[in-house]
């Protein structure tokens, strides 16, 4: 098969989609391999390494997407890849659908097969692929926290673990999955008083369990969230309804309770944010202040630390990618219900049920098209 991995072109994306390890796998299994030149750079993989790995190397981003059939990514399709998109090509990437209606509509036009990173399951109930890249953003929601507490970014001028005779900072977690696991273990490690807050008993008693009352865990309601609101110097939002767009669990009106310069961290942004008042920035400019709490909203966290996030990415995806290669996307859904879950849509039509709903659009059952 034909395989293309284009260089990511959103806002400070530096990760890339196959390391060279991954092309010269692909490429023993008989595939052919085109990467855009330069791809895997900001990752600190050369376009030397990939030669020696057997793939062949593009430097026309135009023929890197038409002479493909499989084409890898990261990030999702910015509106001028969108364009170079077309029926009877397969797109395996981060989409986040549920949040943005022009790409939804626009991967539809393209007639395309494409299949999300997100929302591909495994046999625990967890989703495997956005896994890594969600200990990635787990651990920096905290680092980027505590920076933006600090005065010259508009916080509150609050150190997170305090110091001798002064406290340390109060921390709310809202959705303690992958996210708020790592969010709230580095807080700890910090230092801070950190409070966990999720709809799931079983994923609290799991937190509880694993960190031996170190956290406190706190069912999440609106009176629960309306506490932490009142009291805390840094909010994490890392709540995730699969495929969906995140709710909404903190208003505008709720952030005149917030004491002043407290830090809102919305890591659900790419699913629309869970705050009222988020909006996505981007690694150039991440934070932004509305009425005196400042937002933290980057909707692609691990592109910021690229070797790390590459390598922790590309170990999920490759057994999928070799199924997609090896059998085409019709068979390799229809040999693994889990995988065929990352269809989002096809030839036109959407093909997963939130994606649907968040626009009032008919979904067809992928089950259906891969029988
Ligand atoms: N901004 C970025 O760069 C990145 C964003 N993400 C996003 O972070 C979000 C969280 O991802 P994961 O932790 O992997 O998901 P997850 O599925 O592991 O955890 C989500 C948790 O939210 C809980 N939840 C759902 N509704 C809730 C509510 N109303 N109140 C409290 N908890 C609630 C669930 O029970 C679950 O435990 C997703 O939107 C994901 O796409 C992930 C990686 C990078
Ligand atoms: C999951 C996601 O949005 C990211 O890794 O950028
Ligand atoms: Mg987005």
């Amino acid at each position: 098969m034909q395989i293309a991995v284009p260089k990511e072109i959103k806002n400070h994306e530096y990760r890339v989609a196959l390391t060279p390890t991954g092309a010269r796998e692909l490429v023993g299994r008989g595939h052919r391999v085109t990467i855009q030149a330069g791809a895997g750079e900001g990752a600190g993989f050369h376009d030397a390494a990939y030669e020696a790995a057997g793939a062949h190397l593009e430097a026309d981003v135009a023929k890197v997407w038409s002479e493909a059939e499989l084409i890898l990514k990261v990030k999702e399709p910015q509106a001028e890849e969108v364009a170079r998109l077309s029926a009877g090509q397969t797109l395996f990437t981060y989409l986040h659908l549920a949040a943005e209606q022009t790409l939804t509509r626009g991967l539809m036009k393209s007639g395309a097969t494409c299949i999300a990173y997100e929302t591909v399951t495994d046999r625990q109930g967890g989703l495997p692929l956005l896994a890594p890249m969600s200990t990635v953003a787990g651990r920096m929601a905290v680092q980027a926290g505590a920076h933006s507490l600090e005065k010259a970014q508009g916080g509150a001028g609050v150190l997170l673990p305090g110091v001798p005779g002064v406290a340390p900072a109060k921390v709310a977690v809202i959705g303690g999955g992958v996210v708020g696991e790592n969010a709230a273990r580095m807080a700890l490690g910090l230092g801070a008083e950190v409070t966990v807050l999720d709809t799931s008993i079983p994923r609290l008693e799991t937190l509880d369990d694993r960190y031996q009352g170190r956290m406190k865990t706190v069912f999440s309601t609106a009176d629960a969230i309306d506490e932490a609101v009142r009291e805390c110097d840094l909010i994490v939002g890392a709540v995730l309804i699969p495929g969906a767009a995140a709710p909404k669990l903190i208003t505008r009106e709720m952030l005149a309770e917030m004491k002043p310069g407290s830090v809102l961290v919305d890591v659900a942004i790419d699913q629309g944010g869970c705050f009222e008042t988020s909006r996505a920035t981007t690694h150039t400019d991440p934070t932004y202040l509305v009425d005196g709490i400042v937002h933290y909203c980057v909707a692609n966290m691990p592109g910021a630390v690229a070797r790390t996030s590459t390598q922790a990415l590309t170990n999920a995806t490759m057994p999928f990618v070799a199924a997609l290669a090896d059998k085409g996307w019709k068979q390799a859904l229809a040999d693994d219900p889990h995988f065929a879950a990352g269809l989002n849509i096809h030839d036109g039509r959407v093909t997963y049920q939130a994606v649907a709903d968040a626009f009032g659009l008919e979904s067809v059952d992928p089950a259906s098209l891969v029988k």
